[in-house]
């Protein structure tokens, strides 16, 4: 589904991506690691054309990314819940939900389902949600644009242990319903159990590929740090 091939981003004249390479079957989900300031957001911003590469390929369902525009990008189907979530301050949950809508399996019925607390909330100003609250209504406003791809860059930082397990729940559900998923997240214990990948960033450079099985004590102190 999603083929990055030797992507080299820069910040401006300061380069942040030296040479980074994953792929996302359909189906998969793939965990993209690596310590603080490896790449991952940058990654992340190429892929959805917010900070494009200047030299590599990404390729999407078929479909070279180069020129394309961010909402192009989302037009093809990738949902990005970006970092800082980023709500629609002054629309209600609602509307929030209802502004990106397309169709789809995802709806406003289903997103609720999944996350009841924006139900009960639907009429309330996402700048008066909790933090928690705004994360699950970025998460759904992505659902709702029936991402064939969703990204999600540190979905559950900085987030009370009781909220962060309903939002790994939730990925969970969407992971067992075959969405296809990229995930950044700290909380390994959480993010290794599901994922089918896992792709390892050192100094904007993809260094370790391969199955959560496989990645050894040696690597996690080498390249994580944990
Ligand atoms: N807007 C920007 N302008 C200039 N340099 C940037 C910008 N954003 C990120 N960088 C640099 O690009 C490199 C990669 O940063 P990036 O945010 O992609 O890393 P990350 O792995 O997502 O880190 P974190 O886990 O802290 O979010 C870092 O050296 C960072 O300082």
């Amino acid at each position: 589904m999603l083929k990055v091939s030797q992507i080299e981003t820069y910040y401006g004249p300061s380069q942040a991506l030296f040479g980074v390479d994953l792929s996302v079957d359909t189906g998969e989900l793939v965990a993209l690691m690596g310590r603080n300031g490896m790449g991952k957001s940058t990654t992340i911003r190429s892929i959805c054309r917010l900070t494009p590469a200047k030299r590599g390929h990404i390729v999407f369902d078929g479909q070279d990314l180069a020129g394309l525009r961010s909402f192009q990008a989302a037009r093809l189907g990738i949902g990005l819940v970006p970092e800082g979530r980023r709500c629609f301050a002054s629309l209600t949950v609602q509307e929030n939900l209802i502004a990106t809508a397309r169709p789809g399996v995802w709806d406003y019925t289903k997103v609720v389902s999944l996350f009841p607390r924006l139900g009960e909330r639907a009429g309330q100003m996402a700048d008066t949600l909790s933090g928690g609250e705004q994360q699950m209504l970025a998460i759904g406003r992505a659902l709702m644009t029936n991402p064939k791809l969703l990204i999600l860059d540190e979905a559950t930082e900085g987030l009370a242990p009781v909220i962060r397990q309903e939002i790994w729940a939730a990925i969970r559900r969407l992971k067992d319903a075959g969405q296809s998923l990229l995930v950044v997240d700290k909380t390994l214990s959480e993010l290794l159990p599901i994922a089918d990948a896992c792709v390892i960033l050192e100094k904007g450079r993809s260094v370790w590929t391969g199955r959560p099985s496989a990645l050894s004590g040696d690597l996690r102190d080498q390249y994580l740090g944990v």
